[in-house]
């Protein structure tokens, strides 16, 4: 595999929802091991790696609005999710022998550095993964535009959504069987089509800051290098 990779700085967001596997509710540790295993090669392609990791196998802030409690303190709950998330991603490519960095949205010094866009690129620049967790810290957004927002200030030539399914579709796959898969797709078709795999707000801003995105199967196990090496399955949103 000498072939050059096709980006150099990419951000991987990692659905929260992956990392429980068959299990129904929190982490299976075999699920975490494989998707570090496919970030460690990635990462030794040469390839500059930040990762911004989903909560919704733990909580989602809709769960405690729905039962009538209070949306700021459910996303306050999310967005702990996603450091627990955060800290077990870390720990599967810690055992890989991949140095890693947790950068989180909300302070929390003991257990992890603080985020600032200084730190991230420094972590990058030593060679390390940096996993970036709290989300935005802000309620009312989501772990998507939390990947945006990162893959902006860390200037990633692309975004990878890796989620539950292997690219955009005409119509949410899991409902309609009849949903035709895309190829390539513009930022602007998305938003126009209402194709809701990843939320307006996180379109929006990598459209803004012109980044690619590319929605790929977290489940297929070496899919994220395979992409970065110019092949593998997914569905590409670019404007050029
Ligand atoms: N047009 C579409 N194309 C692909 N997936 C879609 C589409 N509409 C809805 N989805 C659903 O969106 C999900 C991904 O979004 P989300 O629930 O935010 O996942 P994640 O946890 O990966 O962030 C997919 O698993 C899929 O079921
Ligand atoms: O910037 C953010 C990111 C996340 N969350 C909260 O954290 C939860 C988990 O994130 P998300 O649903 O994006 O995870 P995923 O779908 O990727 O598993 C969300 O439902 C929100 O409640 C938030 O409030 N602000």
């Amino acid at each position: 595999m000498s072939q050059k990779p096709t980006y150099q700085r990419v951000l991987l967001k990692a659905s929260g929802e992956a990392l429980m596997g068959e299990q129904g509710f929190g982490i299976d540790v075999a699920v975490a091991d494989r998707i570090a295993a496919d970030i460690a090669e990635a990462h030794t392609m040469g390839v500059e790696v930040g990762v911004v990791v989903g909560g919704g196998n733990i909580f989602r802030g809709v769960a405690v609005a729905s039962k009538g409690g209070d949306r700021v303190t459910g996303d306050h709950m999310g967005m702990l999710a996603t450091v627990i998330n955060a800290l077990a991603l870390a720990t599967s490519l810690r055992k890989l022998g991949v140095a890693t960095e947790v950068l989180s949205a909300i302070a929390m010094p003991e257990i992890c550095q603080s985020f600032s866009q200084r730190a991230a690129l420094h972590h990058l620049e030593k060679g390390r993964v940096v996993i970036f967790a709290g989300g935005t810290g802000n309620p009312f957004f989501t772990t998507d535009s939390a990947a945006a927002l990162r893959a902006a200030e860390m200037g990633a030539q692309a975004i990878f959504k890796g989620t539950q399914v292997d690219g955009i579709y005409s119509d949410d796959p899991k409902t309609n069987p009849q949903a035709e898969r895309y190829e390539t797709l513009t930022h602007d078709e998305v938003l126009e089509k209402g194709l809701a795999v990843m939320d307006v707000a996180a379109v929006a801003l990598a459209r803004e800051n012109a980044i690619p995105i590319i929605v790929f199967s977290i489940h297929e196990k070496g899919g994220f290098t395979a992409i970065l090496n110019g092949a593998g399955r997914a569905t590409v949103v670019n404007d050029s």
